[in-house]
Parts: C-alpha cells; structure tokens; sequence
C-alpha cells in the first residue's frame, strides 16, 4: 500500500473520532413520558409481546434487520491471522458497507477462540440478538466446520461471506467473461492459487454452473493438490486433487482459460500468463495486494480480462457487491436460511446488471468514467445504486419459492418500490409524481440536450415511460453521447431530435420570436442569431407552438437568464403578478417546500399571497396537503419593523381571500415546524402540526434557508419549480443530478397534463 494511502487510512480511523462506527437511537428520548416508554416501566409490554410469540421480536426490536459480523481473527483478508482485535477494523468496515448499501445494522463481534467447536457454541448462543450471522474472516479448514454446524443449529441466515459472497461474485463475473470471449463453461481450464475458504467455494459454485471438475487444478502453499498428497491436505481440498506428477503453479498453467487467485500476493508470474490460453481470465483477488498487478499482466498479455479485489482497478471482484443484498432479501422475508437457489438468483441478478447501462450515480462515484459491459466493465461497480434493487427482490424470490421464507413478501411492487425509495430518497414523494405522469406521458423539450445528465435522464424518462424527450443538440454530439454512456435510446423510436443549426421550422420559429420582441428592440437579423444560438429561446417558442408540450431548462447558464427568455416569450398566466420559485427537499425527517428561491427579491404582501396560493396549488400535485407557514424574525407580532408588516398582512390577506387554505404566520421557522413550540407562543393557530411550505420573506431567506438545509439536513432537492408561468416550463440549476432532471421533468409532465386544456397553442405562421 503506498504510504500516503496509509497515513490516509490512518488519519480517517482516528479522526474525527475513533472507529467507523455509533449506535444512534431511532426513538426520541426527550421527556420522562418518552424514558417510562423506552425503558421501565413500559418496555416490561414489549417483553410480553415476545414471551407471547416470538415471531414479535423482529415487530418490537431492531433483531430483524441486525446481523452480526462475526469474526476470530484467523484469515483476515489475506493479511493472515492477526487476530481478532486487529481485525476489528475490517469488521467495523463490513458493518458500515452492510449500513450504507443495504440500510442493514450491524454488530460486528471479535471473538477470541480458535477451537471450532467453543466458536460454534460460542455463535450460537447470540441467536436471540440477530437476524442473520455473516461469518468472516475464518480460516480454512475450520470455517467450513463452523458454518456447516451453525447452519444445522441456528434457524437465522447463517452465511460464510469470504466463501459464499466471494463464489457468488466471481461466478457472476466469470460468468459474464465467458459470454464475452465466447468460450463454454464446460471446456473451460481453471487453475486456482488458493484451497482455502474463498478458493473451494468459488470451485463448488463454478462446478455446480458446469465448470468440469477434471478441468481444474488447485494449488496453495505446498503446491499442486494432487492424489495421495499428505502434506496441508483436508477433506474440502481433496475433492480437487488430480491424479499427476505435476507439482507446481508453473508446471498446471499452460493453456489455462481463467487463472482464479485466492490466495497471497504475487505468486502470479508474468512467464506463467504468457502460456495461458487465447482472452485469458486473470482474477487475481488476494487483498489488499492481488496474485498479480493487473499491469504486469497486461504487459505480457494484451488479450486478458483482468479482476483484482480491489477498488481502485476496473473490474472489482469483491464480495461487497453481494453481501448487503443477499441479506436485504433474506432479512425481508425472514428466511431462515441461505440455501443454494438463493446464491443462484444472486449471480444471474448481479451478471445481468453488468450489461444494463450504468447510471449517473455510479459513474460519478468512479470518477467520471462511463462504464458500459466489456472487458473492463464485467461486473457491476459496488456504489450502484440498481444493485440493492435487483438483488435483494431475486433472493427474496427465490427464498419464498424455495420455501425458506417465514414471512413471504406480499406484493413485489411496492417491495420493489421500498428498495427504490431506499436508494433515491425522493422516491416516496416523486412516486404520484411518477404514476400519473406515466398515465399521459408528455413531450419534454430539453433545451441543454447535449448534457449528459439530460442524456441519461432521458434514458429513465424513456424507460419508465415518463415522457417523450424532445432533445435539442447537434445530431452528431448528441448521438456520439448517448454511444459513449452506453444508453439505449434512439432517434425518432425513442425521443425526437431539434437541431438548433438546421432545422426546417427554422423560419417560422425566428418570425415568431420576432413578432413576440420586435417592440423590446430587437431586430429581425438579432432574432434570427438568437434562434439559431440559444436553446431556451427555441424550447420557449417550441412550447408555445405546441411542439412540446413542457421544457426543462437551466442545467447550464443562470438562473435568470434563462427567466427573460421564458417571461419574453411564454410570459406569466394570466392575472400572475410576477414569477416565483418553489423548491423541495426531502429530509430524514420529512419533505418541505420552500418559496421563493430564486425570483422575487423582496416580494410584496400582494405578491406573497399570490406567490403561497400557486404553491399550494403545486404542493397538492405531489398528493400532500399543504400546511403553510409565513416565515418571519417576528413571532405573531413580537416586532412591528416592515419585514414583519409585510408577513402579517399577507397572512391577514390570505386568511379572507383564501380561507380553505390552512395558513399561519408570521412566526419564527422553529414554531413552523414545531406545534409544540407555536403553542406555547400562540395556541390558536390555524396551522396545525409541523408546517410543509415554508414562505419567505424575501430570496436571500427563501435561497439562503434552501441551501442551508440541503446540506446541514443532507437533503434531497427537487426542483426548483417555476410557479406562474403561462405554459409549463421549468427552470432548473447548474447543480441538478441526472435524477434530479427525471424528478423535475416528472413534475413538467403533470404540470402540462393538468394545463392541457388552457394552452391552447399560436398558430405556427403567425407574425
Ligand atoms: N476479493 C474478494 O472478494 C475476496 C478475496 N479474498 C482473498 O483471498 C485470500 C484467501 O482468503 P480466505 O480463503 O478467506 O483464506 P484462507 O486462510 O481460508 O485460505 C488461504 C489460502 O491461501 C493459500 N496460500 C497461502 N500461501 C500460499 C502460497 N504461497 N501459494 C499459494 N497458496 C497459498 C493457503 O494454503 P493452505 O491451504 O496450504 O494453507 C490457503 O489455501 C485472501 O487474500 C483474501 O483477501 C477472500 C475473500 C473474498
Ligand atoms: C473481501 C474479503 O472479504 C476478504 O478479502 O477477506
Ligand atoms: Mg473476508
């Protein structure tokens, strides 16, 4: 490991705090009522309800999605045995990686006990504490003991990672080598470094797929594992000794199709990749230093696919691409178990993966760099996020269909969609978004086509029939794009191309341009520039002539530049005083809107008025009921300064023209959220609860508040929406996600669905 790379990992264990890890209570704790609930006396009625039936215990306790990381130290990576506590670290890094991938906790338990059958006593006796038991880290032969026992004891998942994580995600990975070198599994020669716990499982799974068990040849320590051995023999190796006089890795690797490493750094040599077969498969998975460099490898043979275990290589053979998910699946069906059909529907959703696209998230996790199925791109990165969503619904299948599954999923779609909400928070609330987009999809035009956050926005828009994209860009670039990120859609079947230099509306889009601005000074030849260079320009004209029915822009350039264009050629609804906009964020604890972000300085009491009951009009689309609060540094009426004026006459104003509406104000943004505290200043409120749009007094309020909570609450932005617009268009940031685009155009959708019946679009020869 290079130096600085150790002082780093150093530095990130003990600062700023030591270890990886806290336990953070998912209760409140704050009063005495919330201490007799948590603890005695009340806890005594969650006692009970398991003494009744035990099946309450996952109900009533964190046990059903609790596994515990369980280690003793003998085979720790391949760093050897150093012991439990030393292992410490790498099982605080499982827990984090279940945690963050899968939402699974852990705890990780450091056992000091070499005997397999203390261990086996030992694990068994945590079963009331766990949902599933992740052995790692045993060494060989003794694991197989230990697991075999507990699986036969314990009625939880028991699951031996370094073996079966490790076959699972080396199965997958080969699997997906072979059908890009187009060899069959039956005729292929795999020679194995390593007869250890990774090593014989990876063998019995590849054996199970077809892989001919003369046709692989083991070596470790003593060398090649042959017939009559009787040195570091065990039964688990025996099962792949050869009858031969062979008795070195050089001596077995000629001709070999997949050299599969599992054992210690560098005993891989160059000479010996030389004599393997045509498109050799290199998976050298010993961490944190593999049987070979990859570029040592690649020096001597250009033909090879090449795995390491590590991350920062291409192909990353590793078990934590399996491990979160197959315990997500189990843990959600309450399997009692890890059985074979499980591991298999794990390989197949993990390999197909790999040849789907990959999304923003993953390639932004990797530096930039697209990944798309090849040779250096075998098998899905670990940040993925589809991962969690593939996986754990096929080992959660396979769990129930094989009938391991104490409590069987009832409905795979919301299923489905949990994991999705788990993934993109804004899942939950975007989901009516989503659906009643998907009723009556619309034409989006996407005035930054080029960018490639809107190219892959439009592949999930296309994919999960949201909209039709209408993309403007250069043809060549746009399509060069779309190659280059791996994305499926296509031209004319799946969204429609404008070309901003050359296309035959061309003429009816300047005129029309011409006769909105000929009074704002601006020239036929400057509107004829203007069309052929700015894109919101062409959107804004396309929307109005029903070419699109809705535009998203502003994922380059300013905010209100692009504002002017939209107010010069869609203009405001009619009696819309001015624009506003209205942004949402969804928190751990719940989603707020915010207005106005990013349009009115210092709004008026009038424009505030208008401003909320647009707002409301866009919070009730998300099917959420709007609960609104009038922001102020005065707390119903504690100061009397113009700021708070304002604030207090638009709610007064509110209040009589708008009484449906269940608004309050003005008030400080902690007595918005809080009912507890409002009461305490002001008991008759006509809000109730925690407010859900919060107005501002003025943009630097609304913008700096937004910001603030978006990342002090790591919250999930949406939007911002563009409130009073004559025909629905909106206007995004710089800083929006490709996910983000999807969300916002959602919302652009049922914006334009729900105005179908007003737009009535200008007729194209006008002016
Ligand atoms: N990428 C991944 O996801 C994973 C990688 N691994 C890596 O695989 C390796 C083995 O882990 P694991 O199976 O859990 O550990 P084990 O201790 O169970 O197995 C180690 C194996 O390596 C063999 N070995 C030791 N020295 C040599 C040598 N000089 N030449 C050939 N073989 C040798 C041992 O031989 P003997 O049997 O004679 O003692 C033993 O068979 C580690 O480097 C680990 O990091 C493990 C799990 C997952
Ligand atoms: C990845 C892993 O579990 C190991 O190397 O032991
Ligand atoms: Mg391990």
């Amino acid at each position: 490991m290079a130096d600085n790379l150790s002082e780093a990992a150093l530095a990130y264990h003990r600062q700023p705090r030591a270890g990886k890890l806290e336990v953070t209570a998912t209760k409140p704790l704050g009063n005495q009522r919330d201490l007799a609930l948590a603890y005695s006396p009340g806890v005594a009625a969650a006692c009970y309800a398991i003494v009744d039936d035990e099946a309450e215990a996952s109900q009533v306790t964190t046990r059903g999605n609790l596994v515990g990381v369980v280690t003793n130290g003998t085979a720790v990576l391949g760093l050897g045995s150093i012991g439990p506590l030393a292992a410490k670290p790498v099982m605080e890094g499982k827990a984090v990686l279940f945690k963050k991938f899968a939402g699974i906790d852990v705890f990780d338990i450091e056992i000091n006990e070499r005997d397999p059958e203390k261990l086996i006593d030992i694990i068994a006796s945590l079963e009331p504490t766990f949902g599933g038991i992740n052995l790692e880290d045993i060494k060989a032969p003794e694991c197989f003991i230990v697991e075999g026992a507990l699986r036969e004891k314990m009625d939880i998942p028991v699951f031996h990672d370094d073996q079966h994580g490790t076959a699972i995600i080396v199965n997958a990975a080969i699997y997906n080598g072979l059908r890009l070198i187009k060899k069959s599994v039956e005729d292929v020669k795999v020679v194995c470094s390593g007869a250890g716990a990774a090593a014989l499982a990876c063998l019995d799974l590849l054996v199970s797929q077809g892989v001919q068990r003369e046709n692989i040849w083991v070596t470790d320590i003593a060398g090649v594992v042959y017939d009559g051995r009787m040195d570091e023999m065990d039964p688990w190796k025996e099962k792949y000794a050869q009858a031969t006089d062979k008795r070195h890795l050089a001596e077995v690797i000629e001709g070999a199709d997949i050299f599969l490493g599992l054992s210690v750094p560098d005993v891989l040599k160059p000479d010996m990749v030389k004599q393997m077969a045509r498109d050799p498969m290199i998976l050298a998975l010993a961490n944190p230093v593999p049987e070979i460099m990859p570029e040592d490898a690649r020096a001597v043979r250009s033909d090879a696919i090449i795995a390491t275990g590590r991350s920062d290589y291409p192909n990353q053979v590793n078990n934590v691409l399996c491990f979160p998910f197959i315990f997500r699946g189990a843990l959600d069906v309450e399997s009692t178990t890890i059985n074979e059909e499980m591991k298999l529907a794990c390989v197949r959703a993990i390999a197909d993966l790999a040849t789907i696209e990959s999304s923003e998230v993953v390639t932004q996790a990797y530096g930039g760099q697209p990944t798309s199925f090849g040779r250096d791109y075998l098998i899905p990165r670990p940040f993925d996020p589809r991962l969690i969503i593939q996986v754990a619904p096929a080992v959660a299948k396979a769990a129930m269909d094989s009938g391991v599954a104490k409590r069987p999923i009832e409905d795979m779609a919301v299923y489905h969609q949990q994991l999705s909400e788990f993934v993109f928070r804004s899942g939950l609330v975007m989901k009516p978004v989503f659906e009643r987009a998907a009723e009556n999809p619309k034409r989006v035009f996407f005035a930054e086509g080029e960018a490639e956050r809107v190219l892959r926005a439009a592949q999930v828009l296309v994919d999960e029939r949201l909209a039709r994209p209408v993309i403007c860009g250069r043809p060549k670039v746009v399509e060069k794009r779309i190659r280059k990120l791996g994305l499926r859609i296509r031209e004319g079947e799946d969204y429609d191309l404008i070309n901003p230099l050359s296309d035959s509306r061309y003429s009816d889009y300047w005129r029309l341009y011409h006769s909105r601005m000929e009074r704002k000074g601006i020239s036929p030849d400057q509107a004829r520039t203007i069309v052929r260079t700015d894109s919101t320009v062409i959107g804004a004209l396309a929307v109005l002539r029903g070419d699109a029915d809705t535009m998203v822009c502003g994922v380059e350039g300013q905010y209100k530049a692009h504002l002017k264009h939209v107010n010069d050629i869609i203009g405001k609804a009619p009696e819309v005083y001015d624009f506003s906009a209205l942004s949402l964020l969804i928190t751990q604890k719940g989603t707020f809107f915010v207005a106005d972000t990013y349009v009115s300085d210092d709004p008026s009491a009038e424009e505030v008025v208008e401003m909320t009951a647009m707002s409301a009009e866009a919070v009730k689309r998300f099917g959420i009921t709007p609960k609104i609060a009038l922001i102020s540094h005065s707390n119903f009426g504690s100061h009397e300064d113009a700021s708070a004026q304002k604030m207090r006459r638009a709610t007064q104003l509110l209040h009589e023209k708008y009484p449906e509406l269940e608004v309050e104000g003005e008030m400080h943004a902690d007595a918005a959220l809080s009912e507890d505290i409002r009461e305490r200043i002001f008991p008759n409120s006509r809000l109730k609860g925690a407010a859900n749009l919060l107005i501002m007094p003025t943009i630097d309020a609304a913008n700096i508040s937004f910001n603030l909570l978006k990342v002090l609450g790591d919250a999930l932005p949406v939007g911002p929406l563009l409130i009073g617009a004559a025909n629905p268009v909106h206007i995004a940031t710089p800083s929006i996600t490709a996910r983000g685009v999807v969300n916002i155009s959602a919302v652009a959708v049922v914006d334009a669905q729900s105005r179908e019946a007003s737009a009535a679009p200008v007729e194209a020869d006008r002016g």
